[in-house]
């Protein structure tokens, strides 16, 4: 993917902690090339800030029209604006590039005041300057603080920041992200709450506590805006600025006599820093334990009918999934009791996909869920029942809620494109299963989709333990012969490790 262009647009801090100083450096870190449109200089230490100079209308216009001539941007990172008059402007020229180009991502950092407590805008919340800009947002981050001034809505209660976020939807501003540092229910966790109108989840880190946290709320927006250009899905965006800045944090240490900025470490990889993702409208059962331990997968076959099960566990298949979309509930039921019989009988492991009562009901090995069916299925029912659980994951964001409920197994994909399935998500490819394979912490893993045999070495390189496929086996001219070339190259893996 050819390096994204983000657009910088906010205030110079001459301390070089936070502001357009800030913004550069993480949208480095994460791998962009970052463009700065200055809207004000101001003089600052790591003590005070001495004195704030808007730029010129002109200056202001200069910079984004020059800019849009040759370096079109995939995203924005909108930060300090000085005046209404900059707001207008910007709002106007934003909805012009979303005519002549493909439209860029838009996150607005609304800063309103410098963490040491001083003014650093004349904006007057809910003016229609105001109203015009957040109407041109994908994401806006305030806290708790720029939420209340933007809205009028106290954040007392997660309910009272739901309310406020709402009024912020309405003005046409896709969604809100509020940065929970300073509220004032949370003591050992730093949760973030994000609405978008019809998605409400929380992302949770734990608190670290160090005065060294100059330019966290511009680095955050800043490295969110470079995922977004990335390609990355919002949530997935959340997860990784989270992770860039608690890593900054932890490692931030003074510069001047005052708090220190946060440090610039790069791409984060290590998952201590990822955040928990905690859906917002639905909790997992308080007394779930962790599901049935599973050893690696290896070749994971997915069927449609008992018949390929017999088909496939001869030829020493030793783990299986039976996915039927569409059958009449007797016949489904006959097709479960069948395939988990033939299970026993070779010794296999049988997962059932989306049936999970019928799977209890007739001992299968274990169930797999995606991540909508989570909040619908009796997980508790599952683990009790001691069937093994596999998640579906499709990035970080899902892959870090499935964690916390401690599965047998997690299934990362769509790897490639796959015609067996409409996938609302893109392919990950091969760079992104790494990067996941990491988070995975010890956790079985297989790959799934778009998986074909020539394509098996090169996924197996990735360190993956498990391959999941449909259509190389179900099309295969061989599908028999096919099955045993797969079963090979896993053996063969499988005695290269050992
Ligand atoms: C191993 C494995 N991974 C992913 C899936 C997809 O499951 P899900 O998200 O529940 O979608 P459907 O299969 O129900 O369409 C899977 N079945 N197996
Ligand atoms: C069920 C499913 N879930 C994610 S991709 C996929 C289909 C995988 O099929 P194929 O191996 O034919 O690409
Ligand atoms: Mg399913």
């Amino acid at each position: 993917m050819k390096t994204p262009i983000i657009w910088c647009i906010g205030g110079s801090d001459s301390g070089g902690g936070a502001g357009i100083q800030a913004d550069l450096l993480a949208v480095r870190g994460m791998g962009g090339h970052a463009c700065s449109v200055i809207s004000a200089v101001t003089a600052q230490n790591s003590l005070r800030v001495a004195h704030i100079q808007a730029v010129s209308l002109e200056s202001f216009t200069a910079q984004l029209n020059c800019l849009a001539q040759d370096l079109f941007p995939q995203a924005l990172k909108i930060g300090m604006l000085a005046d209404s008059l900059q707001l207008h402007c910007l709002a106007e020229f934003i909805a012009w590039l979303k005519r002549v180009g493909k439209p860029p991502l838009v996150v607005w950092d609304p800063v309103l005041r410098a963490s040491s407590g001083a003014a650093l805008s004349e904006i007057k919340p809910g003016d229609n300057d105001v109203t015009a800009l957040l109407g041109q947002v994908d994401i806006l981050t305030p806290n708790a603080q720029e939420l209340e001034l933007l809205t009028g809505v106290s954040p007392t209660s997660p309910d009272a920041l739901a309310a406020a976020a709402q009024k912020l939807l309405q003005t046409g501003c896709g969604a809100v992200l509020v940065k929970g540092g300073h509220l004032a229910w949370q003591a050992e966790t730093a949760e973030d709450y994000y609405f978008d109108g019809q998605d409400y989840r929380r992302f949770g880190s734990v608190r670290i506590d160090t005065p060294h946290s100059h330019g966290s709320g511009c680095t955050l927006a800043s490295a969110m805006a470079t995922a977004l250009a990335l390609d990355y899905p919002v949530e997935d965006a959340i997860c990784l600025a989270k992770a860039y800045v608690n890593r900054g944090l932890r490692q931030a240490s003074a510069v001047g006599e005052g708090p220190g900025p946060l440090s610039h470490q790069g791409w984060p990889k290590d998952v201590a820093y990822f955040p928990a993702v905690i859906p917002g409208n639905w909790q997992p059962p308080k007394a779930l334990q962790p599901f049935a331990e599973e050893s690696e997968l290896g070749l994971y076959p997915i069927v449609d009918s008992a018949d390929w099960v017999e088909r496939l566990l001869p030829l020493g298949v030793n783990c299986i999934q039976l996915r039927i979309k569409k059958a009449r509930k007797t016949d489904l039921e006959e097709q479960i009791i069948r395939a988990i019989k033939l299970g026993r009988d070779h010794e296999a492991r049988v997962y059932i996909n989306d049936h999970w009562q019928l799977a209890i009901r007739h001992g299968a090995h274990g169930v797999h869920l995606g991540q909508e069916d989570l909040q619908t299925a009796d997980l508790l029912a599952i683990q009790q029942a001691g069937l093994r659980l596999g998640i579906s994951t499709h990035g970080y964001a899902e892959l870090q809620l499935a964690k916390s409920l401690s599965p047998s197994y997690l299934a990362l994909g769509h790897l490639f494109a796959t015609k067996t399935k409409q996938m609302p998500s893109k392919p990950q490819g091969l760079t992104r299963l790494r990067q996941y394979l990491i988070l995975a912490e010890g956790v079985p893993t297989v790959a799934i989709g778009g998986i074909s045999v020539e394509r098996v070495p090169e996924v197996l390189a990735s360190g993956i333990r498990g391959i999941a496929l449909v259509s190389a086996i179900r099309d295969a001219a061989n599908p028999e012969a096919t099955t045993r070339t797969l079963l090979n190259m896993l053996e063969k893996r499988h005695a290269d490790r050992a």
